[in-house]
């Protein structure tokens, strides 16, 4: 796959003491889902804006297509942007709000109706073309907002929080949908959200972005198998840190002294003996033992809280040195609810040494 976009060394400076975006480098390959990820503030909005020109650089070079882009204004750039509140107008019929971009650029009547049909083919929407946007649900407007931006074949579509005006069901369901549209379309998508499940759901890479930096790129499942720090940890996914000592570290594997017993982990890089450490786990990687059975890993506690979600069960366990520790588990029937422990009742619980990540320092949650 080729580049499509190349961020070289970018910042935004909106004042000396207000970063936006701070000197970030990024390739996206031609016909890649690519997600900016976290927190408000965290300047993915503005790293987005600057890909399609409505915002200029303080320092740094983008090229699009190998083409030197920084200062070009946003139609001479080969983007097109999908807003939050998909900004279609009111007094125009559907099949006119997706074909306006095309009439300002002069294509003739029969090949606007051409491409608006088969734009709108493609997010099952033909039917609605007579209609107002003020006629349709959100999620209908949605789609015709996509229709309009891929109408007009850019190589690269730009979504910010493309789907934060739904509701919950909707959006689950337009996030598949816009998956597939975007396997149908190959165009180059570049999305920002502040929604985990979203972005690991949606994308083959998310940039996880940090105060102005990238904190962690990847595809969805190695950022969360292999988080490399405690804040891509905790932003993607529930994550158990558990406060420990490094007892001894040899080769991949180190011995981590915790609140409430002993923790084995592979580790990518060795750790200094008797340096203090943050074990970290996910919640349905850690497994309640059966009375009598036997592990790895064993951490033994008292249950402090049940939390019922539907699926399943989430365990607080609160260990000897009152740290807590959740462990998730799947209800297969009906019937295993009845087999809940009760509070403040004694379980082991293990986690494989695989699972465990390990921090240097101190995390404070
Ligand atoms: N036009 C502006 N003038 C001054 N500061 C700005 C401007 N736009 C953004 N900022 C600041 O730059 C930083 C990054 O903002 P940005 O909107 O890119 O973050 P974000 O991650 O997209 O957040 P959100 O999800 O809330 O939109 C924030 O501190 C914000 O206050």
């Amino acid at each position: 796959m080729a580049a499509i976009i190349e961020l070289e060394n970018i910042s935004k400076h909106y004042s000396p003491t207000i970063i936006g975006v701070d000197n970030v480098s990024l390739t996206v390959e031609d016909g890649e889902f690519v997600t900016l990820l976290g927190p408000s503030g965290c300047g993915k909005s503005t790293l987005l804006r600057m890909i399609g020109g409505f915002e200029t650089p303080t320092a740094g070079t983008i090229r699009l297509a190998d083409k030197d882009v920084t200062w070009d204004p946003p139609y001479k750039r080969e983007v097109n942007m999908v807003f939050q509140d998909y900004a279609l107008f009111p007094h125009m019929t559907v099949g006119e709000n997706v074909g306006y971009g095309l009439k300002v650029k002069g294509l003739g009547r029969l090949e606007i109706e051409t491409k608006v049909h088969d734009a709108l083919k493609l997010v099952g929407l033909f039917d609605k073309v007579k209609l107002r946007p003020q006629q349709l649900s959100g999620g209908q407007r949605q789609r015709i907002a996509l229709a309009r931006a891929i109408v007009r074949e850019p190589k690269v579509l730009l979504l910010d929080e493309p789907l934060s005006a739904l509701d919950a069901k909707l959006r689950e369901q337009m996030q598949i949908e816009m998956k597939h549209l975007h396997e149908k379309v190959g165009i180059t998508f570049v999305m920002v959200t502040h929604d985990q499940t979203e972005a690991l759901v949606m994308s083959d890479r998310v940039v996880v972005m940090e105060k102005g930096r990238i904190a962690q790129q990847g595809r969805p499942q190695e950022l969360y198998d292999h988080p490399a720090s405690p804040y891509v940890a905790n932003f993607i996914g529930t994550t158990n840190f558990l406060p420990g000592r490094v007892i001894r570290c040899e080769g991949e594997r180190a011995e981590i002294e915790i609140g409430g017993g002993r923790l084995s982990a592979i580790v990518d890089a060795p750790l200094v003996a008797d340096s203090i450490v943050t074990a970290g786990c996910r919640p349905e990687k850690v497994r309640l033992l059966a009375e009598g059975e036997t592990a790895e890993n064993v951490i033994e506690g008292r249950v402090a809280e049940v939390i019922y979600y539907g699926l399943g069960l989430r365990l607080a366990v609160e260990l000897a040195d009152g740290s807590r520790v959740y462990t998730d588990s799947l209800l297969p029937d009906r019937l295993a609810l009845s087999a809940v422990p009760p509070l403040g009742q004694s379980l082991r619980l293990a986690v494989a040494p695989h699972n465990v990540f390990v921090f240097e320092g101190e995390v404070t949650p």
